[in-house]
């Protein structure tokens, strides 16, 4: 078997998997290293068996916005049985398939670096392999949850994004700790599924990375549904004496909580400790800094490269696979002496404002700049402002539709810098804000857009009339 080839990709998540298929679209050999499960966190993990476990939520609160229809009981057991079928079962032999037909060498084992260009590669029965890059070696290890060091959390055992995601039932009493998407995300999963005491421990507001009405819809939602968001408080100490029992967790002020089910969704750090990156002068468990088209900083003669969570440019799958694409292509035009600086071969859309879909209820999503985050930019600020309730299209999908949207404009160019939808349904809306943002399209010439009576996307008319077209 050789063990030389053109690309060594380390990590077989979304984005090392497509940088494999970019660089051998581009003509090279490529050979990725994966030591857990093909198709990585996003597949078995996070965004799929999340949004499995949500789809049923956002579907009751359709139902019930909807005179005429019952809502029958919710059958949680055929749920997580459809979950378990979104995520194969844990079986990753169909993502090793595809692997094989890019074509490119799949390897399994944890990959470490042994040297520029060198990959050593311990497979689970702790044989070892060495893998030699001709050109380029690709980190592609994603992230971990973070385990925040409050006395006694680590030890009381907490869910993390891969306990909640994969969880065999629903607890009674939950407590989630974060604020962030998945706590949001997980929280109203869990407790839709049957959870009866949902608490949210949050230390600002929900979602504090957008709008500040994105996260108030929601907790309002949540607050509906009886989620309780306990904002502005830190658990300070965890006690579960008995492995799997109940769990205590101590508040910053007030009482402490009791649950069955402790939830951890702080943050996440880059996959990067266990790399040999030190070798090189990087530091572990840090991200591993990359120019436009996806060269690590730090290596003099530019053999190493990083793509998706690791370089911790935007968490999110599309924005991985985005970046493995220009990276697999520069690769592939480096090697073969070819142009590296077409068009397609930087990370453009990063600078922008990545997009992201919340897949709460009220559904969050935006693109581009929040207004704080343009105006901190020293951009000239215009907002616009509308409610999407007030939209026929929104109306007609249900009584109570409640929604907003918000536009940040560059008043200089007349363009759009930022988006952001909160409702029902809004996540389809968000494209047409990724291209108008992206695409950097003049108000004026929006204006000519004309979105279809009667949808939500008549939004668009409403903005521009509020801006003063
Ligand atoms: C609960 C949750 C829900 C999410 N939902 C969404 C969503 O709806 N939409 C969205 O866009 N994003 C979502 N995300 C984020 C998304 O999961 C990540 O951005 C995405 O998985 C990153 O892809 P990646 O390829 O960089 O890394 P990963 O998917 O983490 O894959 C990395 C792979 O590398 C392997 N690996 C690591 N180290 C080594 C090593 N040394 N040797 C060999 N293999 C190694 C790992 O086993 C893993 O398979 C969610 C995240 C979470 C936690
Ligand atoms: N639908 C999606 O696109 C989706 C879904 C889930 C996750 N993701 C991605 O995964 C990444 C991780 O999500 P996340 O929710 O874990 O992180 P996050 O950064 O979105 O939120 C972390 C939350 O934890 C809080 N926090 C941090 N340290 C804390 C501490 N010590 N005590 C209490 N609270 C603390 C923060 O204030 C914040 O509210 C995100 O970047 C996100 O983009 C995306």
């Amino acid at each position: 078997m050789a063990d030389e080839f053109d690309v060594v990709i380390i990590g077989a998540g979304p984005a090392g998997e497509n940088v494999a298929d970019r660089a051998v679209r581009g003509g090279l050999t490529a050979a990725i290293v994966e030591a857990n499960l093909a198709g990585g966190e996003c597949s078995y993990w996070a965004c799929i068996p999340s949004k499995a476990l949500l789809r049923p939520i956002d579907l009751m609160g359709e139902v019930g916005r909807m005179p005429g229809l019952t809502l029958g009981p919710v059958d949680v057991d055929a749920v997580l049985a459809r979950r378990d079928e979104a995520v194969s079962h844990f079986d990753d032999g169909g993502q090793v398939g595809w692997i094989k037909s890019v074509p490119a060498e799949f390897v399994r084992g944890r990959g470490r670096l042994d040297g520029p260009k060198r990959v050593l590669v311990t497979a689970p029965d702790g044989s070892t392999r060495l893998l030699t890059a001709r050109h380029a070696v690709v980190l592609a290890t994603g992230s971990h949850a973070v385990v925040p060091p409050i006395p006694g959390l680590a030890e009381a055992a907490p869910w993390t994004s891969h306990e909640v995601t994969a969880a065999k039932s629903v607890p009674r009493r939950l407590v989630v700790l974060g604020g962030g998407v998945v706590a949001c995300e997980m929280a109203q999963a869990m407790h839709g599924l049957g959870a009866e005491e949902t608490t949210v421990l949050v230390r600002g507001g929900l979602l504090g990375k957008m709008e500040p009405f994105a996260g108030e819809f929601v907790a309002e939602s949540f607050a509906e549904a009886g989620i309780v968001v306990r904002t502005g408080v830190q658990a300070t100490k965890v006690e579960r004496p008995q492995p799997g029992g109940p769990v205590t967790v101590h508040l910053s002020e007030g009482p402490p909580i009791e649950a069955d089910e402790l939830l951890v969704a702080t943050g996440r750090r880059p996959a990067s400790d266990d790399l040999g990156l030190e070798a090189f002068g990087l530091t572990g468990g840090r991200p591993v800094e990359v120019d436009d088209s996806m060269r690590a900083t730090a290596i003099t003669d530019g053999w190493l490269y990083a793509v998706g969570d690791v370089n911790g440019r935007n968490l999110l799958t599309h924005m991985g696979k985005y970046q493995a694409r220009v990276c697999g292509d520069v690769i592939a035009a480096r090697v073969k002496g070819e142009r590296d600086d077409l068009p397609s071969m930087r990370d453009v859309a990063g600078a922008h404002g990545a997009p992201q879909v919340i897949f709460t209820d009220p559904q969050v999503c935006a693109v581009g700049l929040t207004e704080a985050e343009a105006r901190a930019r020293g951009f000239d600020v215009r907002v616009v402002e509308y409610d999407l309730g007030r939209v026929t299209g929104a109306y007609l999908l249900g009584d109570g539709y409640r929604g907003r949207a918000k536009a940040v404009v560059d008043e200089r160019r007349r363009v759009l810098l930022g988006v952001t939808f909160t409702g029902p349904g809004v996540a389809e809306l968000l494209h047409a804000a990724t291209i108008a943002v992206t695409g950097e399209v003049t108000l004026d010439r929006l204006w000519h857009a004309v979105p279809s009576f009667p949808t939500v996307s008549e939004i668009w008319l409403r903005l521009l009339e509020a801006y003063g077209l």
